[in-house]
């Protein structure tokens, strides 16, 4: 069983992707992190994330990386963000996400365009979404706790870019498939989120075994 999780920055995907995996005994990807691990390259190298050479040449990373905890940094994210709108980049990172996908007995992947390209037959598609302003207090609390000073005008401005650049690419931009369930966990507490997208998932594979 493939279980796709999309959603913009902060709104809680990773979260509920890693109860779910825990929840159906599911190996779980956060292709973020192949982006981030591109966006560390490209700085690590002093190379330049808009140039798509620069980004494409990043590509094959050092996979000791997907395991830093310097890929959470907000300057990852962003630059991240601006790696993952060439499409070459997209294109050399696709099998890898697509296999993960694949492999017997299924997964759960997030990210962006789970349910659109990389698993568009995926079971169960959630869109995960929250306020702009919820999603930047708790990536604010988050890069806190991380020891970061970012004021939280700035992280909110940076959800605010990252959401505009993520949705209005050319390639794969950041949507709800047709087919997805859209969950808002503004008002919703981490345990609550992680019950209605439990609830959700057993939907869709009681409706996939009519
Ligand atoms: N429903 C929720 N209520 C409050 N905080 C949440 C909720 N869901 C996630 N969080 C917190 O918000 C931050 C971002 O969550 P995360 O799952 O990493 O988001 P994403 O993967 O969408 O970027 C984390 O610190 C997480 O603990
Ligand atoms: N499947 C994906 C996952 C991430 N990304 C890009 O990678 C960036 C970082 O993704 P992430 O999921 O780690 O970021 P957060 O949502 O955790 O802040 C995003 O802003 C997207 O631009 C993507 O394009 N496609």
């Amino acid at each position: 069983m493939i279980i796709a999780v999309d959603g913009p920055a902060a709104s809680g995907k990773g979260t509920i992707a890693k109860a779910l995996a825990r929840h159906y005994k599911l190996p779980h990807l956060d292709t973020g992190l192949l982006y981030r691990a591109v966006a560390a390259t490209v700085l690590d190298q002093a190379l330049d994330p808009e140039a798509e050479a620069d980004a494409v040449a990043s590509c094959d990373f050092d996979e000791a990386l997907l395991a830093d905890d310097r890929l959470k940094d907000d300057l990852i994210g962003k630059t991240a963000s601006i790696v993952s709108a060439h499409p070459l980049v997209r294109a050399a990172l696709l099998q890898r996400q697509k296999r993960f996908a694949a492999q017997p007995g299924g997964a759960v992947l997030d990210g962006r365009d789970i349910g659109t390209v990389i698993a568009p037959n995926a079971v169960a598609k959630l869109f995960v979404k929250a306020t702009p302003m919820i999603r930047a207090q708790r990536r604010h609390a988050e890069l806190r706790g991380r020891g970061s000073n970012a004021s939280f005008d700035r992280v909110l401005a940076d959800i605010r870019a990252r959401d505009e650049r993520d949705s209005t690419r050319s390639q794969a931009p950041l949507k709800a498939a047709e087919d997805a369930v859209v969950l808002d966990t503004s008002f919703l507490s981490i345990e609550a989120s992680i019950q209605r997208a439990v609830g959700i998932v057993d939907a869709a594979v009681a409706r996939h075994r009519l």
